[in-house]
């Protein structure tokens, strides 16, 4: 292909030099640890790689899988989590991570991202999180609406994102990125999964995107020949994170040449560069040792260019500080046109509440089978417990009856709710806590729009379960008693969701989550008052019942029951135990007539108590979370 129509644009943009970049994650030995003593050692995964990228180039990382290709890019953009040594530049100076996220996209290898909204309003979504908030919405929509037209994604703006190809896909991933226009792109493998004609119109649109003036680098496998040709300049990294070449892409082939490594002529080039980054090439270095690829190109006349290069980058801006802070990043005056990046306003913390709550009710519009799927399965619930006990008789075996059903009531209502959100929570997690990760919104209205809208279905479906299960076994109490009857059934669901978001926020599995809730749930149903009377449990183990929701949902409903009741007969058997009144029923179990105010209390503690350790244990989770 001819390129020679291109004019770079190269005036006035960022150059991007990493210099020097050792990484290392830690990891955990699983031979030396235990249960209580975690062994970790730490795992070098770049060792000293450098190199540039000019604006107005498209760079290519490529190397075999797993030679770190995803965690260099990761790394240049400030985004990778774990010790980095060794320094990035723009433009020949340090910058915060929050400076390189509003001056650059990064287009992740996997396309995470809620499936439910359309393209044009995930785009118009992302305008509102990531724009700058005082921009007008006209503006926003045009900016959505251009890019749609630019990437050709018009045709289908008004499919639903879970329904795109995997090159619409990586396009509006594109798009989202660009939407703020940045100087800075990374696309992390923007041709995984796709056939070579989807595969070429994306790399071609980062070629477009790169002369216009930006700073585009990608890593990618192994492209096709027609691809590579696409590609400005190349870094190539052997296994290991080791620096194997880093120039223009045309002059790969001849470097490698003079190593003697000659590509046969049926061979594509990528594929002939990627296969040879295994290979020492044999030759006694200096040291006396075999020299691998990686050593060879530090000594080459190439490597020796590289190094000028990165030495102009190092002594740019040598009369200036050198670490620059956020906004005095760029008061220099050449580079006054990046103040619009730098100056990007994140929308108020009400308006990132609004959208994504905006996000969540349109994922239940759009998915509305999951919710009456569950509704159905807790309304059969309600049948399934409530006919065995039609017909309840207030006699003294009737008082075992009343209060086995009354558990069920609370137990199920509980298990129901708190595992309804164990199993959605965590598959949103990672669009999540990469999105948070990338600096869309903060964890805090994330959690609170996630709070919110859990609670219409808490407050709504446990009346429909409650009026089943209080006519069907026929409870006391009339209209004001169902009433009455319905308020801590609520009260215990809108808490279970609340214990349901601490465990998936602190665990990272479902799996891991619901084996440590097994041992909290079995102490707190020996503690509700059922298996044993409450009043005969030993110091200190009688103040584990107000950790107990199961005990306070279970107390609330008993107290409203057998406060009803002023006369119970007695057995026929002589000598048989008298329960007489409902208020010797709740002493029997060991509850108090007068405590219901508290068990609602003790109920709004442990929700309030969950939501604050399982926020914490979610922005725990997002500092850790790469985002990429
Ligand atoms: N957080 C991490 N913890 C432990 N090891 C990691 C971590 N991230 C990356 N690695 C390891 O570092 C090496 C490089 O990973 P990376 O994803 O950068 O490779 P890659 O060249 O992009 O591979 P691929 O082409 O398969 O995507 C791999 O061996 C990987 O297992």
């Amino acid at each position: 292909m001819d390129y020679s129509n291109e004019t770079p644009a190269t005036d006035g943009r960022l150059t991007l030099s990493w210099h020097g970049l050792s990484v290392w994650v830690k990891i955990k030995d699983e031979e030396n640890s235990s249960w209580f003593n975690k062994h970790m050692y730490d795992s070098q995964l770049l060792h000293e790689v450098s190199g540039v990228a000019e604006p107005g180039s498209l760079t290519a990382i490529m190397g075999p899988s797993g030679a770190g290709k995803t965690t260099l890019l990761a790394t240049i953009s400030q985004r990778f989590k774990g010790r980095v040594e060794g320094d990035v530049l723009v433009n020949g100076r340090n910058m915060s991570n929050d400076v390189m996220t509003k001056l650059s996209g990064f287009v992740p290898q996997q396309d995470l991202t809620l499936g439910c909204l359309t393209v044009l309003e995930h785009m118009q979504l992302m305008a509102r999180l990531k724009m700058d908030k005082d921009l007008p919405t006209s503006h926003r929509n045009q900016r959505v609406l251009s890019l749609l037209v630019e990437l050709g994604l018009n045709k289908c703006k008004n499919t639903q994102i879970s329904a795109l190809s995997g090159g619409e896909m990586k396009k509006v991933a594109l798009g989202v990125e660009l939407l703020t226009n940045p100087p800075l792109l990374f696309c992390d493998e923007p041709t995984t999964g796709l056939d070579s004609y989807n595969a070429s119109t994306v790399v071609e649109k980062l070629r477009q995107l790169a002369v216009q003036g930006r700073t585009v680098i990608c890593s990618i496998h192994q492209p096709a020949s027609g691809i590579f040709e696409l590609f400005h300049n190349v870094v190539l990294l052997v296994g290991g994170g080791r620096l194997a070449y880093q120039g223009e892409s045309k002059a790969a082939l001849d470097y490698f040449n003079s190593l003697g490594l000659v590509c046969p002529t049926s061979y594509n080039l990528s594929e002939f560069l990627v296969s040879q980054l295994a290979v020492n090439v044999k030759e006694p270095s200096s040291a006396g040792r075999v020299a691998t690829i990686s050593d060879r190109f530090q000594a080459s006349e190439q490597g020796q260019a590289l190094g000028r290069k990165l030495q102009k980058q190092l002594t740019r801006n040598q009369h200036m500080p050198a670490t620059f802070i956020d906004n005095q990043l760029f008061k220099g005056k050449e580079e006054n046109e990046f103040e619009s990046y730098l100056s990007i306003q994140q929308p108020h913390y009400f308006t990132q509440l609004y959208w994504l709550l905006w996000r969540s009710v349109m994922e239940i519009r759009r998915n509305p089978q999951d919710q009456l799927l569950r509704l159905a399965f807790y309304m059969f619930i309600a049948l399934l417990i409530s006919t065995p006990y039609v017909g309840l008789t207030i006699d003294q075996k009737g008082i075992q009856n009343i209060q086995g059903f009354l558990y069920l009531v609370i137990v199920e209502t509980i298990f129901m709710f708190s595992y309804s959100v164990f199993h959605t929570f965590p598959s949103e997690l990672p669009v999540l806590l990469r999105e948070i990760g990338n600096g869309l919104y903060s964890p805090g209205p994330y959690y609170v729009s996630k709070m919110v809208i859990l609670l219409p279905r808490a407050l709504i479906e446990p009346i429909l379960y409650s009026a089943l299960t209080f006519y069907i076994a026929g409870l006391f109490g009339g209209v004001v008693g169902f009433i009455e009857f319905c308020i801590p059934v609520i009260a215990c669901a809108i808490t279970a969701t609340a214990y349901g978001c601490l465990i998936s926020a602190t665990f990272e599995s479902v799996a891991t989550g619901s084996l440590a809730s097994v041992p909290i749930e079995q102490i707190s149903l020996i503690f509700c008052g059922i298996y044993m009377s409450l009043s005969d449990v030993p110091f200190p183990f009688n103040g584990i019942k107000y950790l107990s929701m199961f005990y306070y949902g279970i107390e609330a409903v008993s107290i409203l029951q057998w406060k009803q009741v002023d006369f119970i007969p007695c057995s026929d058997v002589k000598g048989a135990p008298c329960i007489a009144t409902g208020d010797m029923v709740l002493d029997y179990y060991g509850y108090r007539s007068t405590d219901i105010g508290l068990d609602l209390l003790g109920l709004g503690a442990i929700y309030c108590f969950s939501h604050f350790i399982g926020f914490l244990s979610f922005v725990r989770r997002s500092k850790q979370q790469a985002a990429y």
